[in-house]
């Protein structure tokens, strides 16, 4: 457990159960189908990868997922609650979290501050409880600190804890972006490409990190480039090629499936079937 960054939101659902249910989601930018219809549950407690070549519509899926893309048609239910019509933040208080492809931190201010903030989003006091600093304010702002700190050292950053997030080398500052995500307590993390840019010994400390999220009770979908990295990782498999889902397993099925094959290494499909 990460010490006092225990959670405080009931758990609704048994590990097993269906978490996210994504029914027939479709994207549309003009003429252009990013994402085609495509229905895929994600169960509590698992790591789900979400993996196809450039362009296939991973991001599409995370962006129409996370209220960052309205979709065209179909539905994300979060434990049975759609998402459609919810704003950003919105969702994150339903309980999904994201990192994105491209960082985004606040730059100026510290790794801790941009972990507080995450946390802010939980926080029960009134805008009056904050400004006369009520016991209660002052209660949530000690324990924040103390969480933010447990979390920078769960993601192995709380020795950078007081410097400019900006200052941070770039493997640190994607371990802040999940730390961020990780305050808002969600119930399913979100990380687009969170290994982007990594050598191989970074990546695979990264995903060591990734199954720890896993071991302490979250839920994770994973959009990850690198097919190897993502075997090893995951629990569970969904391809997209072009938009539309073409293979949802096991990590063993998946790699000797020949439609993944062939969509990766971009042979015909009337060759390998
Ligand atoms: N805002 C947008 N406006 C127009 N087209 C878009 C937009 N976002 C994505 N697309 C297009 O939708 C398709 C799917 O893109 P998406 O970024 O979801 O793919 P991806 O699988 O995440 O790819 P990558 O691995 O390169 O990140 C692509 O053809 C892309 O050009």
């Amino acid at each position: 457990m990460v010490e006092g960054a225990e959670s405080e939101r009931p758990i609704e659902v048994e590990v097993g159960e269906k978490l996210v249910e994504v029914r027939n989601l479709t994207v549309k930018f003009g003429g252009l189908t990013a994402l085609d219809d495509v229905t895929f549950d994600i169960k509590r407690g698992e790591i789900l990868g979400l993996i196809g070549p450039n362009g296939a519509g991973k991001t599409t899926c995370f962006n129409a997922m996370t209220g960052v893309y309205r979709p065209t048609s179909g539905d994300v239910l979060l434990e049975g609650q759609s998402v459609k019509g919810r704003k950003q933040h919105q969702i994150t208080r339903l309980g999904m979290a994201r990192t994105f492809q491209n960082i985004r931190l606040f730059g100026e201010m510290t790794a801790l501050e941009n972990v507080v903030v995450g946390l802010d989003a939980r926080h029960r006091t009134s805008v009056p409880g904050a400004l006369i600093r009520s016991p209660r304010h002052v209660r949530e702002e000690r324990s924040s600190v103390d969480r933010a700190m447990a979390l920078l050292e769960f993601v192995g950053i709380s020795q950078h804890a007081q410097k400019r997030s900006r200052d941070l080398s770039y493997g640190s500052q994607r371990r802040l972006e999940i730390a961020r995500a990780l305050a808002t307590d969600p119930k399913l993390l979100c990380l687009d490409e969170p290994a982007a840019g990594f050598n191989p010994a970074e990546k695979e400390d990264l995903m060591a990190l990734i199954r720890s999220i896993r071991d302490e009770g979250y839920t994770v979908l994973l959009i990850e480039h690198d097919m190897k990295l993502v075997m090893g990782v995951t629990d569970r498999i969904v391809v997209l090629e072009f938009g539309k889902k073409i293979a949802d397993d096991l990590p063993p099925v998946i790699r000797n499936d020949p439609r993944v094959i062939a969509a990766y290494l971009g042979v015909p499909e009337d060759d390998v079937a």
